[in-house]
């Protein structure tokens, strides 16, 4: 096990309200990603994060919760990430909600298991775009949010997010020379080996997510594909 983000390069995200079989869990746990993040904008639950930290906790595999609801918050993760929306039209999603959760949570959080993540989302049909009112960037503006990720707010993480749809390599490939302290996530539509790559060559971290659900078998060559040359 892992638990160093800085050296990860692949990790599968569960999605807490959608089904999967124990079979299937024991494949993605024992295939050699780095960590599995739970997480999801919609249908979050206590109940469906609790059920599934139960279930990972059978295998040897750092487990993450990645936040989105504040009543669905549980002890028990390895590691707590915590978006902050850079490129939404409104500050709550950007600072408040979270604003509001350091008063209720302040005492309980433990910085060692926390990492806040700049998210752009690039994907206007991704439901966490509209969720969070999100704007869309040009190229630039993607570029610069990615630069105060690293220089301004000095974020351990920038997460670069086309949920749903696949996105521009030529742009993963400028925001990734943007980077050098702050660890680079690229999520998407990656439903290939060949997309795995092709993202991987830029991003730090290659996050799967959706396809484990449409092709599960086509999801799980996406870690052999990235991760083939160190074993
Ligand atoms: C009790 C205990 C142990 C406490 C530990 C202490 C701790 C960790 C406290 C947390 C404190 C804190 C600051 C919490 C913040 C709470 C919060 C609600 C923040 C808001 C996060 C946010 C901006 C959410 C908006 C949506 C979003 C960006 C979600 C990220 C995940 C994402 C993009 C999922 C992909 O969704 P998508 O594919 O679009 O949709 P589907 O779900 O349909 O696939
Ligand atoms: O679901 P997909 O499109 O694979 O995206 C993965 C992840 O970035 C979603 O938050
Ligand atoms: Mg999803």
């Amino acid at each position: 096990m892992n638990y160093k983000i800085n050296e990860w390069e692949h990790v599968f995200k569960l999605d807490p309200a959608k089904e999967m079989t124990d079979e299937q869990l024991e494949l993605l746990c024992e295939s050699g990603t780095d960590a599995i993040i739970i997480g999801g904008t919609d249908g979050i639950t206590l109940d469906n994060i609790l059920d599934l930290l139960y279930r990972v906790r059978r295998y040897a595999i750092p487990c993450v919760l990645e936040i989105s609801e504040l009543d669905a918050i549980s002890p028990g993760f390895d590691y707590y990430f915590i978006p902050m929306v850079l490129n939404s039209t409104e500050k709550k999603w950007l600072m408040d909600i979270q604003h509001e959760a350091i008063k209720e949570y302040k005492e309980m959080m433990n910085w060692d298991e926390i990492m806040m993540e700049g998210y752009c989302i690039l994907n206007p049909e991704a439901k966490a775009y509209q969720k969070t009112n999100c704007s869309l960037p040009d190229e630039e503006d993607v570029i610069s949010y990615a630069f105060m990720a690293e220089h301004i707010f000095h974020l351990p993480i920038f997460y670069l997010e086309y949920s749903g749809s696949y996105g521009d390599p030529q742009l993963v490939d400028k925001v990734s020379r943007e980077l050098e302290e702050t660890t680079f996530f690229y999520g998407g539509g990656i439903t290939t080996a060949k997309q795995a790559q092709e993202m991987k060559q830029y991003a730090d971290v290659i996050v799967v997510g959706n396809s484990i659900y449409s092709n599960f078998k086509a999801a799980l060559q996406t870690v052999a594909a990235v991760k083939k040359d160190k074993t």
